[in-house]
This record gives structure tokens, sequence and C-alpha cells, in this order.
């Protein structure tokens, strides 16, 4: 576990500036245990390996891949229901990574997550005024005289019935349960809302309506939010800024017009192919379609090099010798991928562009006398200068050889 800091941040840090979340090379490894009598352990399954990202104060970040590339276990780490292996992650400039229970406990009401299943995150045998007031007298926010009242309030807030607090979940519709899961989650008045795929369980038809809850939720509250997403179309609409994660690592990530218009990762390309475009369908087209060949790898015997090659188009020698670091190709904008740029050049022979920075040759070998600050490309939140492609190109084919 990397050195952390338990003690609050000074005034400056906490409060109102900087972002209200900061995750720093989190990486989350469970062990796979060997079957019979004695378990041991031989191997990791590498479900976060080493991300970073910023989520900035009442903004939301959207975090989408498909199934089991780690969007999930991102945010059971950030709500500290998981423990990390390794990494930091400041909350409103305090580090939580390594509080024990005991610490993080007047923290929680801070952070609160939505589940995915409306139907399994609710105790059957509670009533909605059990559940939504739990948390209330848990934390003693509200005198117990007022905790009726104050979930009558939150009842309304989410738009359902404040007179229905006796009923059992039971007797809500799905959106109505999950409008449950909402009031519960903001009973504490939290700072920031992990949202995991808070639709994906719904109807087509309640889903919008159930995202624009959140909307105004977000808005009226002011409350930073971690949207986890397998749907490109849905996050598109809440976040202004994206991060895209493949096989437990941060693929790509920028402002949302950056990644939606121009994507420099084929992932990304490939995942936006497959997602309807309204826009391009009113004018009578849609993006061309790309097909992935191949499973996703198993996270515990994840590809060399970069992790996405087994299945990219583009994927030379270098891909499997050397890692892609998360580099800053615009104000707002990072990206994996040796060949970042290169979606335009068709026809021509790809120069990669990360050689300069790496210090490689186009061969991946370490080239003699190279500086490479290696901290700056794992960093969270974007820098005021980054690396012009155009440029970077050129340098980096006087090292290709
Ligand atoms: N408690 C656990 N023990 C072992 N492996 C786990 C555990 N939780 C998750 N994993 C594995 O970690 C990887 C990432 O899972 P995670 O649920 O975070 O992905 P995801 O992108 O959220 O997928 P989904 O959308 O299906 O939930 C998967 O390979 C999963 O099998």
């Amino acid at each position: 576990m990397t050195q952390t800091d338990v003690t609050p941040a000074s005034g400056s840090e906490r409060g109102t500036s900087g972002p209200i979340l900061e995750v720093s090379n989190l990486t989350k490894h469970f062990p796979v245990r060997s079957s019979g009598l004695i378990r041991r352990t031989i191997g990791q399954v590498q479900a976060v390996d080493g991300v970073s990202f910023q989520v900035q104060r009442g903004q939301s970040l959207g975090l989408v891949g498909e199934s089991g590339c780690g969007k999930s276990t991102t945010g059971r780490l950030i709500t500290r229901l998981y423990d990390p292996t390794s990494g930091s992650m400041k909350f409103d400039g305090r580090e939580i990574a390594t509080l024990n229970n005991k610490q993080m406990l007047p923290l929680r009401s801070e952070i609160q997550m939505i589940f995915q299943d409306p139907y399994s995150s609710l105790n059957p045998r509670h009533t909605v005024g059990t559940i939504v007031g739990t948390p209330l007298r848990v934390h003693k926010v509200v005198p117990e005289k007022q905790v009726l009242n104050r979930v009558r309030e939150l009842l309304e807030v989410v738009g359902l019935n404040p007179e229905h607090y006796n009923r059992y979940p039971n007797e809500f519709s799905g959106g109505q349960r999950q409008r449950i899961g909402i009031a519960r989650a903001l009973a504490l008045q939290p700072k920031l809302l992990v949202a995991d795929e808070p639709v994906s369980a719904l109807d087509v038809s309640i889903q919008a309506q159930v995202v624009n809850l959140l909307q105004d939720v977000q808005k009226e509250f002011g409350i930073a939010f971690l949207f986890i997403a397998h749907d490109l179309a849905i996050v598109r609409h809440f976040c202004p800024e994206i991060a895209v994660m493949y096989l437990g690592k941060i693929v790509e990530i920028g402002d949302r017009e950056t990644l939606y218009n121009r994507p420099h990762h084929p992932y990304t390309q490939a995942l936006l192919s497959a997602a309807p475009d309204v826009k391009q369908a009113a004018i009578g087209g849609r993006r061309d379609r790309i097909r992935l060949e191949g499973d996703v790898p198993s996270p515990i015997n994840p590809p060399s090099g970069c992790r996405f090659r087994t299945r990219c188009w583009r994927a030379e020698d270098l891909c499997a010798k050397v890692e892609p670091p998360l580099l800053q190709i615009g104000k707002q904008h990072k990206v994996a991928c040796h060949f970042a740029g290169e979606f335009d050049a068709v026809g021509e022979k790809p120069v990669p562009s990360t050689l300069a920075a790496l210090g490689v040759n186009r061969a991946g070998d370490k080239v003699a006398d190279a500086t490479v600050d290696v901290e700056s490309l794992d960093k969270a939140g974007y820098d005021d200068t980054w690396t012009d492609l155009a440029e970077h190109r050129q340098a980096s084919a006087q090292v290709a050889g």
C-alpha cells in the first residue's frame, strides 16, 4: 500500500476548491484459490489495475465499458465496500484508501451509492419508512421525532407519494423502487453519489424518467456523480466527462464532445460504433459498425503490453511489448494507445505517437539516455500543457528507427 495521510487536509484543500474525488493508481486484485482442503492462492483477478481520475465538485464523470472490465469494483472501492490492494483515493482532500471502518464512519454519509438492481438492494421485510429512515437514525441526522417528516420530504423529492412510507418494496414497480434507493442515498445529503448502472435493470420507457430525476437531484443539491454504465447513450446525457475502461484499465478519458466526436482509442471507437446515434440517424446515416473479434481476455492472465491488443486491428509487436501510457493529448483528453491520432491516416504506415514519451524505439527497446517522467503519465486530472500529437509523431519518427 502506498504511503497515505489520514489527517484531514488543510482548509484550502477541503470544502470548496479542488476535485471532490481524486483517484490515483487504484488497484484491486482478488485472489483466486485452488479447490480442495488446502486452498492456496494460485492467481489474482486483476479487476482494477492502476486507474487514475478525478471527479469535480457537483460534476459527473461517466465510467463505461463492457461487463467485467472493473467498473463496479471501482465504484465499490470508492465507497469502501472493498479495500483497495494499492493506490490512493482522496475524498474532499482527505486520503480514504487506508481508513479503517471506524475512521470511515463519519465519511460514509458523504459518499453514497445507488445500486443496479432495485429488487435485491431493498430489504423486502422493511417498510419504505424504515429503509429511507435508517440512515437518518444511524447517523443521527435529525431527532427521532422528525425522522418520519424527513422521510416524507425525501419521498416527495424523488417523485413518490409521501404517504406511502408504510408500504413494502414489493408494492412498488422497478422504477419506483429505484426512486426509493435514490431517496435512501439522498437522506444523508452526500457530496458524492456512486451510481452503479442505476437504470440498466429498468424498462427502457422508465430509464429516461429516472435519469431525469438524477439530473434534477444533481442540480438541486450540487451532488457529484460517478455514473457507471455500459450504455454510452445514457452516460452521454448525464456526464460532461467520460472514462472508458477495458480489462481493469482506463483506456481513454475526456470531455464528452471530444470523446464522442473524435475518439482516439480503437476500443472507444468500437463501443461508439455499436451505440445508437440519434444525430447520425437524423441525417440518414449511421457510424460504420466495428465488430470486435474474439472475447475479452481473462483478467487473471491479461495480455502483455496493451490489454486491448488481442482484439485490435491496429496492433503490432510494440503493443505486445510495451504498455501504452495514458497520455494527455488535448486540454481535457487522455488516451492509452501507441497509435493515438492515427485514426485518420488511412493508407499511411502509422508512426506510434508514444515512443518519445516512453523513451523506446519502435521495437519497444529502451533508447539510451532517454529521459522519461513515468510518474506524470499516471497522474489523475489534466495538466495545463499536453502532448501535441503532430509534434510528437515527428519526435517519435526520429526514434522509430
Ligand atoms: N468478489 C470478487 N471476487 C473475485 N473476482 C471478482 C469479484 N468481484 C469482481 N470480480 C471479477 O473482477 C472483474 C471485474 O468485475 P466488475 O464487476 O468490477 O466488472 P463490471 O465492469 O462492473 O462488470 P458488470 O457490468 O458485469 O458488473 C471480473 O472479472 C469479475 O469476475
